[in-house]
């Protein structure tokens, strides 16, 4: 038995959808707040995100709104509204938040503008909220259908955590529980960008062996941000960080690998995001992951390539020489 029994997910993309229905074939009551009128009216007549995730018939239990207001009585709220939109979303909740009310949240992405973590963006503008960060790899289909998925579930309040898990998990979404949250938060934003490189590498056909180099050294950079912000070793070779990576390096399914791979076979940037409407995250994190790296003076080469190229400072071809002419030094450096 839950603690939690009406959940309330805010943000009804691919990824809200998928966990909606996740809770509720968990037994939760879902409350689905979506942005966008045309979506949640389709949830409700047809039980269908027509838009975001149609492949999948969503539960009866979940039940579409569009009014954020209507979340103020549910035990827990995921927040999945993407990285650079969740501030205002969240400060249009907050009114409506109670207090210690547990706020999951799903974004993978850092905040451009000021460079907080999604955490940071939660403590301003819902400080009473307990905060906890759900990511790891799941894709929304394969969750939404009930393929066997495992994610970190980060919160450091193990009682809050474990509450989460019994309100979520099922035999084919099994969430594991780490108190650290930054590591969680750090692994999920900072793989969406090392996807992009992979997806160049793939689009150049440079080969197996360079996509193998760029998640292992891509994974040294994740590693080498994570700790100097504070996060644990274990938690970044987890499902959040290396995990994560993997799946999302390695699948054209993802948005910011075929993001890359389009990058790498000479599409604009511009063309690219105007061809789709799912949100790309790696594409605003690049900047902040980049900038956090000055900040706590770590390298990190691969992801300055991937942001020189979104911001047109450089071109693929120059970018892929510059990373490959770097000077030899110890491989755990
Ligand atoms: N799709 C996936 O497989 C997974 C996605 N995630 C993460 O979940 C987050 C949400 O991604 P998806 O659900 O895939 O999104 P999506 O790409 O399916 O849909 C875009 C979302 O942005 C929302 N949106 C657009 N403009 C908005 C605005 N001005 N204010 C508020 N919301 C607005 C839309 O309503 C929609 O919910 C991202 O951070 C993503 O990295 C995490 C795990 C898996
Ligand atoms: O986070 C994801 C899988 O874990 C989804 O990745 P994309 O946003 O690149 O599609």
């Amino acid at each position: 038995m839950s603690d939690y029994q009406t959940i309330g997910v805010i943000g009804a993309g691919a990824w809200g959808t998928a966990l909606a229905q996740t809770a509720a074939k968990a037994g939760r009551d879902v409350l689905l707040w979506s942005f966008e009128q045309d979506v949640a009216d389709a949830i409700n007549t047809k039980r269908q995100n027509t838009v975001f995730l149609p492949e999948v018939t969503l539960e009866p239990s979940i039940e579409a709104v569009t009014a954020i207001s209507d979340l103020d009585a549910c035990e827990a709220v995921l927040a999945v509204a993407p990285a650079q939109h969740l501030r205002r979303v969240l400060e249009t909740f907050a009114p409506y938040a109670r207090d210690g009310l547990p706020l999951v949240l799903c974004a993978k992405g850092i905040e451009q503008s000021s460079l907080s973590l999604m955490t940071d963006v939660l403590g301003e503008t819902i400080p009473r909220a307990i905060p906890a960060v759900l990511s790891g790899p799941s894709f929304a289909i394969d969750t939404a259908q009930g393929l066997p998925t495992a994610v970190t579930l980060a919160c450091a309040d193990e009682t809050v955590g474990n509450d989460l898990i019994a309100a979520l998990g099922t035999s084919r979404f099994r969430p594991y529980l780490v108190t650290d949250l930054v590591g969680a938060e750090i692994g999920g934003a900072v793989k969406n960008v090392l996807a992009i490189a992979c997806g160049i590498s793939e689009g150049k056909g440079l080969g197996k062996s360079a996509h193998a180099a760029l998640i292992s050294r891509g994974f040294a950079e994740m590693t080498r941000l994570g700790v100097a912000m504070g996060a644990r070793r274990e938690t970044l070779a987890g499902l959040c960080g290396l995990g994560d990576l993997v799946l999302t390096c390695s699948s054209p399914q993802s948005r910011n690998m075929s993001c890359g791979l389009a990058l790498g076979r000479g599409v604009s940037l511009d063309d690219i995001l105007a061809s789709r409407r799912a949100v790309t995250e790696g594409v605003a994190s690049a900047p902040a992951v980049v900038a956090l790296a000055k900040r706590h003076g770590v390298e990190m080469p691969i992801c300055e390539a991937v942001d020189d190229i979104l911001a047109g400072r450089t071109g693929v071809d120059d970018a892929i020489e510059a990373l490959l002419s770097r000077p030899f030094t110890l491989e755990t450096a």
